[in-house]
């Protein structure tokens, strides 16, 4: 077995120490899994890289994430530093267009006794994934910084792209995400979420899934427009299990999403390529909160678990996957025991307190076997 190598952004903001509680975790995570623990390289990138340096990434940076197993980002991006244009410092988003992470998997869980700010008791049963496409769509041209049409002073032009290859990928991901949860006992139906009505983009994004929809007869299917799926996330969003979309609509009703089951310190994400993944939380730098030790990380840890997952997939060493399921395990029993009270939701536990509570969670569930 060889010791994963993990390329480690950490960022800007409450980023560090997400980033620092959840590699904390994952190293314990491993050894209680009999894993091997990761090995990790640091690269400087970010709104205070970029404040610092002059470049929103260190040289060499970028080919040096794609050369590692995985790339752990915590959260890059602070409003008080931008491009002349006004556009916000994103490195990252250049990431998903060089490596091709096309499959940004963002599940959203409601946990026992996280509030679900719905009143509805179905609420509880609350477990779906946003599974974004995050190299085009509406967000091509702002891929790469410079690539939006700018007209003089007078107007300005994205491009809203829709490739079949890569929307090819995106459906198949979709569907075998769904059987996958269907094995661990969960809904495992897709459902298309469009614009089908108004943009012909739209439109083929449909049709490629009705295409590909042909190889999965057995998994159930539905569709909705993008702002029908906005009403039933908060009328009925115990209902539904994977929704596959375009980009901007997935970086929108992520959020959403995040903030049905507590807010964005729970919202995990995994953006997986061919070659390799990206795993971040879903949230920012939190400016408002950074430095105060208030940040939740169970986001970001989750995060980790994801990427321990992919990393035993991938390198086909078990254990890895044995650690991931650890960290859901001590994160699911320390909700239900009420050893975890985020102060992101009224709770008394910051970022320091919470870490040691799952680390502590996964020292129980080492004890317990
Ligand atoms: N993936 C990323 O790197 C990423 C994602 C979103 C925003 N950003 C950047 O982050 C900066 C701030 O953006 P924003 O304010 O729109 O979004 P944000 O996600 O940083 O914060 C939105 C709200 O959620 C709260 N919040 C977020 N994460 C939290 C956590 N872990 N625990 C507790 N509360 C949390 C914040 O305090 C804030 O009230 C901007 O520069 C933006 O571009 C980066
Ligand atoms: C900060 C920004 C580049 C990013 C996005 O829009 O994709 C973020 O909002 C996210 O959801 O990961
Ligand atoms: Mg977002």
């Amino acid at each position: 077995m060889r010791r994963p190598e993990i390329a480690v952004i950490k960022g800007d903001g409450i980023g560090v120490d997400v980033t620092d509680a959840t590699l904390a975790v994952v190293d314990a995570a491993c050894a209680a899994a009999g894993a091997e623990t990761p090995s990790y390289v640091e690269i400087g990138a970010g709104a205070g890289h970029y404040a610092a340096h002059g470049r929103d990434i260190e040289e060499g940076g970028e080919e040096r994430a794609g050369e590692a197993d995985a790339i752990f980002l915590g959260a890059i991006g602070l409003p008080s530093v931008r491009h002349r244009d006004g556009t916000e410092i994103s490195p990252h988003l250049r990431l998903r267009d060089r490596y091709g992470l096309y499959a940004g998997v963002r599940p959203i869980k409601a946990y026992p006794n996280a509030p679900q700010r719905l009143a509805d008791p179905r609420a509880a049963g609350i477990d779906m994934v946003v599974l974004r496409e995050s190299t085009e769509g509406l967000f091509y041209s702002a891929a790469v910084h410079g690539r939006s049409e700018v007209i003089g002073d007078s107007e300005v032009r994205e491009t809203l792209r829709v490739s079949r290859a890569t929307t090819e990928k995106l459906h198949a991901f979709a569907f075998r995400l769904a059987r996958k949860r269907r094995e661990r006992g969960k809904r495992g139906r897709v459902t298309c979420v469009d614009k089908a009505n108004v943009f012909t983009a739209m439109a083929f994004f449909r049709k490629i899934f009705d295409e590909v929809k042909a190889d999965f007869p057995d998994v159930e299917t539905g569709y909705n427009y993008v702002d029908a799926m906005a009403l039933d996330m908060v009328r009925r969003p115990w209902e539904f299990d994977v929704m596959v979309m375009e980009n901007m609509f997935g970086d929108i009703l992520s959020d959403l999403g995040g903030g049905l089951v507590g807010g964005m310190g729970m919202a995990a994400c995994a953006e997986i390529g061919d070659t390799t993944g990206l795993f971040q939380p879903a949230h920012g730098s939190a400016p408002d909160i950074m430095g105060e030790d208030k940040a939740n990380p169970l986001a970001a840890i989750l995060s980790g678990a994801l990427m321990l997952e992919y990393l035993g997939e991938t390198l086909d060493q078990p254990q890895l996957a044995a650690a991931a399921e650890r960290i859901e395990a001590a994160v699911e029993a320390g909700f239900a025991a009420n050893r975890l009270r985020p102060m992101e939701f009224g709770g008394d536990m910051g970022t320091r307190a919470i870490t040691d509570a799952v680390l502590a969670g996964l020292d129980m569930a080492a004890e317990a076997r």
